[in-house]
């Protein structure tokens, strides 16, 4: 399989490279160019210290991240060599990204998370308006158990702190290496996520010694219906849905002060914003540190988790009694995978525009139709497309190939292979503005064979 997989990826970049340049040639996303789109995250640049081999037999192998830029810019290996033993382990910082809007209760889950006994030592970064110091209810978990906690004052880390964001984080690292095992920001409440999440793959200080774990958003149960009905002025967003949008875990806290019509309608809601995130509901943020500490949001080896059952995800532990809350999801999955399906969770939504879609779909894609599709789509639409996760079944590849993406940053990988019997089920999850589910899966469908 080496040798087929470095077949389709030789192949792949050969035409990248007969297209030339301008903006018209198709970027290549499943065997992709890195200078086509500004993707840093997967520039041979920002990968100076990162695995840039892939496609060998080995497992470990399958399942490096960044695999796909690897194979852009590296000779091909031979079958029989062990390339595994070249690429260093992931030993990156994870960092989470507390986000959520105005008192939503990020400083009571960062507090809880802080206080609760599981053996991490955390640095904070606490992004505050003003003058303000560290958060007087952060002092107590600071002596509790936070290694650092430091500020980021006088501006939003999503604007213009972002320099000092690098700065603060590459100064952690460089001073504490190894006195921290995480790192946790907690925005403003106003903040847009995109830009900060940018910044793990943009700026080389940050990327190669620190990833992205995951993007925790909490809800307020009462006031959010508010927010996220809030009219913007044309081009300015509507940073309580932008906040749901991105998010790897939801958290609809205050739960105490809404009955559960409210807060079932506000789960529905969030659905049609974010259908792959995983959702809890919570009073004062109490939730296990495993939801929202090593979530691998970003990590290919982790998409299956997201793309699967999507729309399913929310806890049901502590809510035995609102099952009528997850049937509308459910019902979308319980197809037999021999028929295509499909879900269109933007049909209903009233929010400005953002929604998910996914395309659920058995068959093999050719991969240059594949590549030519997804390709014009980040040209065309990627600063529409906020978030992207796929597991793709393509022609000649027994591997399944795993992708993710944030805007215009893309990462893929051949994944695990498929198995002898198990239906070749492409599965796709794009959030996004303005997108057209329709359209988006009829794109899709024409790359199958
Ligand atoms: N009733 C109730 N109050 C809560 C809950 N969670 C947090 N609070 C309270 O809500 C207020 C705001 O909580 P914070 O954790 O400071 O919220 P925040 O998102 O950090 O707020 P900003 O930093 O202003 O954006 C505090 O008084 C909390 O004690 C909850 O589940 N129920």
């Amino acid at each position: 399989m080496a040798t087929l997989s470095m077949d389709i990826a030789t192949t792949f970049i050969n035409f990248t490279t007969r297209c030339g340049g301008g903006r018209r040639p198709p970027t290549l996303p499943l065997f992709f160019k890195p200078s086509t789109i500004h993707t840093r995250s997967i520039s041979s640049k920002s990968l100076s210290s990162f695995p840039r081999t892939v496609l060998s037999t080995t497992k470990a192998n399958r399942c490096r991240r960044f695999s796909v830029s690897a194979t852009a810019t590296t000779t091909p290996q031979s079958e029989d060599s062990d390339v595994s033993t070249k690429i260093p382990p992931d030993n990156r910082i994870p960092a989470t990204i507390i986000t959520g809007f105005l008192g939503s209760g990020k400083t009571t889950l960062l507090n809880h998370i802080l206080t609760a006994d599981h053996g991490k030592r955390i640095a904070v970064i606490e992004n505050e308006f003003g003058e303000v110091d560290i958060d007087g209810s952060l002092v107590a978990a600071k002596s509790a158990g936070a290694e650092d906690i430091v500020m980021l004052n006088n501006g939003c880390l999503c604007c213009t702190v972002r320099g000092d964001l690098v700065r603060m984080i590459a100064e952690l690292v460089n001073k504490k290496k190894g006195r921290f095992d995480h790192i946790v920001i907690e925005t403003t409440g106003l903040a847009n996520p995109a830009p900060i999440i940018q910044t793990f793959y943009a700026e080389d200080q940050v990327f190669n010694d620190v990833k992205l774990d995951g993007v925790v958003t909490l809800v307020d149960a009462k006031h959010a219906g508010f927010h996220l009905d809030e009219v913007k002025p044309k081009g300015v967003v509507n940073e309580a849905v932008e906040q749901i949008a991105y998010a790897d875990r939801i958290i609809v806290n205050k739960t105490d002060l809404v009955g559960e019509p409210e807060i079932a309608s506000l789960v529905k809601r969030i659905r049609n914003i974010n259908g792959m995130a995983h959702l809890k509901r919570t009073e004062f943020g109490k939730v296990d540190l495993e939801y929202v500490l090593g979530i691998g949001g970003f990590d290919l080896e982790r998409i299956e988790s997201s793309v699967n059952n999507e729309g399913a995800k929310e806890d049901h532990a502590h809510h035995h009694d609102h099952d009528h809350d997850h049937d509308h999801d459910h019902h979308h999955h319980e197809h037999d995978h021999k028929h295509d399906h499909h879900h269109h969770e933007s049909d209903h939504t009233h929010d400005p525009g953002v929604s998910s879609v996914s395309i659920v779909c058995e068959g093999s894609l050719d991969l240059e139709k594949a590549n030519m599709w997804l390709g014009t789509l980040l040209l065309d639409r990627s600063e529409d497309i906020y978030r992207m996760k796929g597991l793709l079944s393509v022609e000649g590849m027994d591997e399944r190939f795993v992708f993710q993406g944030v805007h215009d940053i893309f990462q893929g990988s051949p994944d695990r292979l498929w198995g002898a019997d198990e239906p070749r089920v492409n599965k796709l999850v794009f959030i996004g503005k303005n997108l057209n589910a329709e359209e988006l899966e009829k794109g899709f469908k024409a790359c199958l064979l």
